[in-house]
């Protein structure tokens, strides 16, 4: 028989809600395992705290997930020093990226299916002298990979961006033929791989307010965009743009769309957290392991109060049990 896909599930931020979120998952019987990737420490605190009956049990490579209600398996990781909720501490930095370490490694190794994130503060982490932009360029880093795509994605709209936590300042400089290309054809191969589309069909924001409006607004689209969509569309890749941003994303394009391919962060994601927050899963397409997270930070305010929302946890435990299933059939990865 074949085993049961299981996930690492790293519980992120100590002083966010990152622990209370996982503790919350043990409420109920689950159907894809799970592994709390965490200071086996600060998840006891965080639930006697919140009064959640949750037995921990310390989890081995090789030993089936825990998932039943009231118990939950645990890879415990040493190092966090400070388990206040609310109060994060950049000396807890190296345990954080300890755990995204742990998790990666079990993934591209095999000893687990693929990796859910729980948010971490990349200023606390940046704060202890680590230079960290966000788990989408760590994990990029660690897996050896030239190039990834972030994509955040509900049920109804899929955005991806082709430049990810950079200053804005930077962010027209960045945008160059090869990285547009690399980015189109990642988000094209795996819109067909993870979501099952035959000829997805991406609409391409333009840079510039009203896409450059003909070069009076500026030549990014004219000099960079245009010409590498023409050379993706004779690749096969269905491309449409590039489109003024502003109305892009309006029913008359988006029922048309399969995705959205934006230039930058808060070109994209400020559309689908209006649409979809608490309920949409961040992928990182690219990778040769499968990861994907929820679609909001640390919510210092919230932590320890037991009131943060699971939805999106949720989410992305069942987008990443997906994307394990579709590996395991595909023969990527030892059934
Ligand atoms: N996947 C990750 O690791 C992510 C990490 N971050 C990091 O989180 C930190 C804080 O970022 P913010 O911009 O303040 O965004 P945030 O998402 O932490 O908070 C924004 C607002 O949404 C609320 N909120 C967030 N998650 C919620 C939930 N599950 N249920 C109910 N309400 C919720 C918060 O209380 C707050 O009012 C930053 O360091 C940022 O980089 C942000 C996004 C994703
Ligand atoms: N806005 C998405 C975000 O900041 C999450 O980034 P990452 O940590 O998944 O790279």
């Amino acid at each position: 028989m074949t085993a049961p896909v299981t996930l690492a599930l790293t519980a992120g931020e100590p002083a966010g809600i990152g622990p209370e979120l996982c503790l919350m998952l043990a409420r109920e019987a689950r159907d894809t395992g799970l592994v709390v990737v965490a200071c086996e420490a600060l998840l006891a605190e965080r639930a006697r705290r919140l009064g959640l009956d949750v037995t921990l049990h310390p989890w081995q490579p090789g030993e089936p997930a825990r998932c039943e209600p009231g118990h939950l398996s645990v890879w415990p990781v040493a190092g966090c020093v400070s388990r206040a909720a609310g109060k994060p501490d950049p000396a807890n930095s190296r345990y954080v990226l300890a755990t995204l370490e742990t998790a990666a490694r079990a993934c591209l190794d095999g000893v687990l299916d693929g990796m859910v994130t729980g948010p971490v503060h990349k200023g606390v982490i940046n704060e202890a002298g680590v230079a960290f932009s966000g788990h989408t360029e760590f994990l990029q880093a660690l897996c050896g990979v030239e190039r990834v795509v972030m994509m955040l994605a509900t049920d109804e709209l899929r955005v991806a961006l082709v430049t990810t936590h950079l200053p804005l300042r930077e962010v027209a400089d960045a945008i160059t033929p090869e990285r547009l290309g690399q980015v189109a054809r990642i988000l094209d191969r795996d819109l067909r791989a993870w979501f099952g589309l035959e000829q997805p069909r991406i609409l391409v924001a333009g840079l510039n307010p009203h896409a450059g409006e003909g070069g009076h607004l500026g030549r990014e689209e004219i000099e960079v965009i245009e010409p590498t969509l023409a050379r993706l569309r004779q690749e096969g890749l269905s491309l449409t743009g590039p489109l003024p941003a502003d109305t892009l994303f309006t029913p008359h394009w988006l029922e048309q769309a399969d995705a959205v391919l934006a230039m930058y962060h808060d070109q994209g994601l400020p559309v689908l957290k209006y649409q979809g927050f608490g309920r949409a899963v961040n992928v990182t397409l690219g990778l040769p392991i499968v990861r994907t997270s929820v679609d909001h930070g640390t919510a210092l305010d919230l932590a320890g109060t037991g009131t943060a929302d699971a939805g999106s946890l949720h989410t992305a435990i069942r987008v990443a049990g997906h994307m394990a299933r579709c590996r395991r059939r595909a023969g990527e990865v030892g059934a």
